[in-house]
């Protein structure tokens, strides 16, 4: 079905930051036009479905750039504690209770939450990624997705279900990258060998790096450089990686990321909520690297909202600099769309523009948290929350409009969720 949304407020997100007022047609997924008054012949108007959007405000659908869409049902499991105790004493040995299913049904709960947000796209690292996989192609929504990578007896077995992944799930709507978890899980070897596949497969890496400051010292400590600096010898960064968080990185580290072409992925929440501290964002701006924005897990946010995960984004560097004018709206908004979709080397989404995909999400106006609404980039970035999303478009499919999702069965998904809880209650 085609859709014309009709005199609507566009954020396009594109170069020149233009906001408009107009059309948008939307033709077999894509954006066909954009402009005033846009008259459909005959035929179009025969499947086209008209969204009235004189009160509504159309920008590029969020891309949650790092999460861990498979661990939303350990949301509110483990909470105020520091990275390696909530880590190694409480995630990783909950994690071996969890079931293919429960990861599908996990996933399932995320991508519903996403969707609802306004996320069109999320970048994943998990375990029993193929159920997650089966989740993104069942909902409708895009994604990059990665089976975390350790050294440990699995080892090989974690990079034989990559491969799998890569053959069996590919497509349009779903990259595969390889996902080395850390440099404090992975040998050296071994992301030695995720740089060579990265290159074989033609694909990109996504990797949490300097995430804490035990991380580093560690690092220090055994390799005697830092973990950026690791990655580069190791060859992760001669393809498009994705580092998430970047915390603890000097001007060093922040040289070689941006000489590499390294995107980093912005996650406030997570590192104030584990107690990481706060990544030189600004800082790494300047220096040129392309910088995303990511929730993480909802075990360590605890929400997949990247509305929130936006505002605090822009209000935290704000404060740590006392800069208020850097990481102003318009750079928060498309740190969480286009920056994200050129993370992972994408180039036909994150703006709203002729010839891109019609990844959109529709936000309300007349909300009172919107209202009034001077600067809708502004409204957006520190007013909007989930209630004010209309709709939520993907490759020109409503697969959220108005309250209801359309790929997914919310009843009996809360049915799932709250057995899986019950069980986890009595087993872990
Ligand atoms: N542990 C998996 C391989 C890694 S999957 C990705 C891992 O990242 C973990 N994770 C989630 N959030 C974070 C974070 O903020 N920092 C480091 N790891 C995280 C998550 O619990 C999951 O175990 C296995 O044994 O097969
Ligand atoms: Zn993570």
């Amino acid at each position: 079905m085609d859709i014309l949304i009709k005199n609507a407020t566009i954020i396009t997100c594109n170069a020149q930051n233009e906001v408009l007022k107009g059309d948008i047609f939307i033709k077999s997924g894509k954006i066909a036009r954009i402009a005033e008054n846009i008259e459909l012949s005959i035929y179009e108007q025969a499947t086209v479905k008209v969204i009235e959007g004189k009160d509504l405000i159309a920008m590029p659908g969020l891309i949650n750039a790092h999460t861990h869409c498979g661990q939303t049902i350990l949301r509110s499991f483990a909470d105020d504690m520091p990275l390696y105790e909530w880590l190694f004493e409480k995630i990783f040995p909950a994690e071996e209770k969890l079931t293919k299913e429960m990861i599908y049904f996990s996933s399932l709960l995320g991508i519903a939450e996403m969707l609802k947000s306004g996320t069109t796209m999320f970048f994943d690292m998990y375990f029993h990624e193929d159920m997650t996989a089966k989740a993104v192609q069942q909902t409708g929504i895009k994604a990059v997705l990665s089976r975390g990578l350790q050294t440990d007896e699995k080892e090989d077995v974690r990079l034989d279900e990559t491969k799998e992944l890569f053959y069996n799930y590919s497509s349009d709507r779903i990259k595969v990258f390889f996902g080395p978890h850390s440099i404090y899980t992975c040998s050296y070897n071994l992301l030695e060998k995720v740089a060579q596949l990265a290159q074989e497969f033609k694909t990109g890496v996504m990797i949490h790096l300097s995430e804490s400051e035990n991380e580093v010292n560690e690092c220090y400590e055994k390799y005697n450089i830092s973990p950026v600096k690791i990655c580069s010898q190791a060859g992760l960064f001669d393809t498009i990686c994705i580092a998430a968080h970047c915390v603890y990185v000097d001007d060093e580290d922040i040289e070689i990321l941006s000489e590499k072409n390294v995107s980093c992925v912005y996650n406030p929440t997570s590192n104030l909520k584990l107690g990481n501290g706060f990544a030189p964002v600004h800082n790494m701006i300047k220096s040129g690297v392309n910088v995303a924005i990511g929730t993480d897990s909802a075990a360590s946010n605890n929400n997949l909202n990247m509305l929130e995960e936006m505002h605090i984004a822009s209000l935290l560097e704000k404060g740590i600099y006392r800069l208020p004018d850097i990481l102003n709206a318009q750079q928060i908004l498309k740190m969480a769309t286009t920056n994200a979709a050129m993370a992972a080397g994408i180039y036909n989404t994150g703006i709203l523009q002729e010839g891109f995909c019609a990844d959109i999400a529709l936000l309300k106006t007349k909300d009172f948290n919107m209202l009034p609404c001077y600067n809708p980039v502004s409204n957006i970035v520190y007013s909007s929350n989930p209630s004010n999303v209309y709709a939520t478009i993907v490759d020109g499919q409503i697969l959220y409009m108005d309250g209801k999702l359309f790929t997914i069965d919310e009843e009996a998904l809360v049915r799932e969720i709250k057995s899986i809880e019950k069980f986890l209650k009595k087993s872990v």
